[in-house]
């Protein structure tokens, strides 16, 4: 099978560069939000993928989830076909044949909750390794951390919003402050949601390797996304 790891070595070619000043920025093409409504604002997806790669990101996420974020499999199918940058699904995954679909999609990761898959977490982990697939294996408290550090999951994300609150919440960045020395050094950490600005990205960065930002790269005007991902992205890339 085709090994599509490449969502952690990404983040870790980024890390290394960082002489560059060049962050790692996980951008998300997200077509709505719990909160504010309607954020594609009749663009389309593979416009907005465009920018995303122009402005330097190290990789992209998609939502599928339909019922509260209006995604499509189709277009994330249509995102992973037109991209050489790594693709994250993140959706509420219950089920291994949605692991399947995502390899078959040709992403590079799947999310996976242990809010939702409690101590199975591991044994999706493990599957989705087997499928090819890089995992981020995503936390909201101490508890969901002890979960995720007996996986052997790449990748640990630090949401900033608690997910059951769909996003009705304002996370912010002191979550991951306060959680990210209790996660193990040799995972790759992923602060996500709430990073609005260039103060949330700095003190994100402090403490992980790499943030997730959609909301407000896609709140950005269309003439302006470019400049305003990319000064996320840093100033000397190019
Ligand atoms: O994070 C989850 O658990 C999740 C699962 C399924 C659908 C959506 C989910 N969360 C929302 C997000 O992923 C955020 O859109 C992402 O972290 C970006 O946050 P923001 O920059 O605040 O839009």
């Amino acid at each position: 099978m085709i090994n599509f790891k490449r969502q952690a070595n990404a983040i870790k070619n980024c890390n290394k560069t960082n002489k560059t000043n060049k962050n790692a920025v996980i951008a998300e093409i997200k077509v709505h939000s719990p909160k504010y409504g309607d954020l594609l604002k009749q663009r389309n997806e593979l416009d907005i993928l465009k920018i995303y790669e122009e402005a330097g990101v190290v990789g992209i996420s998609y939502i599928t989830d339909k019922q509260y974020f209006n995604g499509d499999f189709d277009v994330f199918k249509e995102i992973c076909k037109n991209t050489e940058l790594p693709v994250l699904r993140k959706d509420f995954i219950t089920k291994k044949a949605e692991i399947e679909k995502t390899a078959e999609a040709e992403a590079s990761t799947v999310l996976l909750i242990p809010r939702i898959l409690g101590e199975e977490t591991a044994e999706f982990v493990d599957y989705a390794n087997s499928c090819g697939l890089d995992t981020l294996v995503e936390v909201h408290n101490e508890q969901e951390i002890e979960i995720a550090k007996n996986t052997k999951t790449s990748m640990i994300g630090i949401n900033n919003r608690d997910i059951c609150k769909l996003e009705l919440d304002d996370g912010t960045v002191s979550l991951t402050e306060k959680l990210a020395n209790l996660i193990p050094k040799d995972r790759i950490l992923v602060s996500e949601s709430g990073i609005s600005n260039l103060n949330d990205l700095n003190i994100a960065l402090m403490y992980t390797d790499a943030v997730l930002v959609g909301t407000s790269f896609m709140k950005a005007d269309f003439e302006i996304q470019k400049e305003f991902v990319k000064s996320f992205v840093g100033e000397n890339y190019d």
